[in-house]
C-alpha cells in the first residue's frame, strides 16, 4: 500500500490540480491532500478558508476511485521545521508531490520522495489567472471542477473576491 501526499493552496482547486490528482492516482493507493496556508484566508491571493477548499476538494474527488484525506497545514515562520510540521499534521506517506521548488528543496532535505508532474495547460490552469477572471468577470467556470463552480456559488466567492480586490492592498 503506497500514501502519497501533494500540498498545494488550492485557490481555488482548479482543473491543473484535478490532472495532477488523476496522474497521482497512477502511483498510489491513498492520497493526502495538505491544504498550504490553512490560516490564511478573505485575501487576494488566499480567498478562501481551509474549510472552503476541503469542500471544493472532496466534491471534485467524490466519484474518482482513490481514497483521499484533507489536511489543512497552517503556515511556520521557519522553513527549516515545515518538513516536521507537515508530518505531524498529515497521515503516513511514503512520497510527496509538488512542482513548487521550495517544497521539493525541504522535501529534499528531510531525505523523503518528492515527485514532480507536468504542467498541465499551464497558459490558464493557474490559481491566479482563475482569480483574475473572477474579480473582472471573466469566464473562470471553464478552469475549475463543476464541483469546485458549484461551491464557489454556495459560498459568495464571487462577491468576497471581488469585494476584497477593492479594499485589499496585498494585490496580486
Ligand atoms: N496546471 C498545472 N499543472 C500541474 N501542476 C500544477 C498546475 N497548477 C498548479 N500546479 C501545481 O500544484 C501545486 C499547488 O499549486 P497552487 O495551489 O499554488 O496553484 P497555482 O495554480 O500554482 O496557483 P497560484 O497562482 O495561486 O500560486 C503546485 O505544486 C503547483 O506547481
Ligand atoms: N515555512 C512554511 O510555512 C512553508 C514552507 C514551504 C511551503 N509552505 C506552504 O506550502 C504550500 C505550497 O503550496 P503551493 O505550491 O500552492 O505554493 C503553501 O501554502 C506554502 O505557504 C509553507
Amino acid at each position: 500500500m503506497t500514501r502519497g501526499f501533494y500540498i498545494g493552496r488550492f485557490q481555488p482547486f482548479h482543473d491543473g490540480h484535478l490532472s495532477m490528482v488523476e496522474q497521482i492516482a497512477d502511483d498510489v493507493d491513498e492520497l493526502v491532500l495538505g491544504i498550504g496556508s490553512a490560516d490564511d484566508s478573505h485575501t487576494i491571493r488566499n480567498p478562501f478558508t481551509a474549510g472552503e477548499r476541503i469542500m471544493m476538494i472532496t466534491k471534485s474527488l467524490v466519484d474518482h476511485d482513490l481514497v483521499t484525506y484533507a489536511v489543512p497545514i497552517e503556515d511556520l515562520e521557519r522553513n527549516s521545521v515545515w518538513v516536521s510540521h507537515v508530518q505531524s499534521m498529515s497521515p503516513d506517506f511514503d512520497v510527496a508531490y509538488s512542482n513548487n521548488p521550495l517544497v521539493i528543496q525541504l522535501f529534499r532535505e528531510a531525505d523523503i520522495e518528492i515527485r514532480q508532474s507536468p504542467m498541465f495547460n499551464r497558459e490558464v490552469l493557474e490559481g491566479s489567472e482563475v482569480r483574475q477572471r473572477m474579480i473582472h468577470g471573466g469566464d473562470w467556470e471553464t478552469l475549475v471542477p463543476e464541483a469546485v463552480a458549484g461551491v464557489i456559488g454556495e459560498i459568495g466567492g464571487i462577491e468576497r473576491i471581488q469585494m476584497i480586490s477593492g479594499s485589499d492592498s496585498n494585490g496580486e
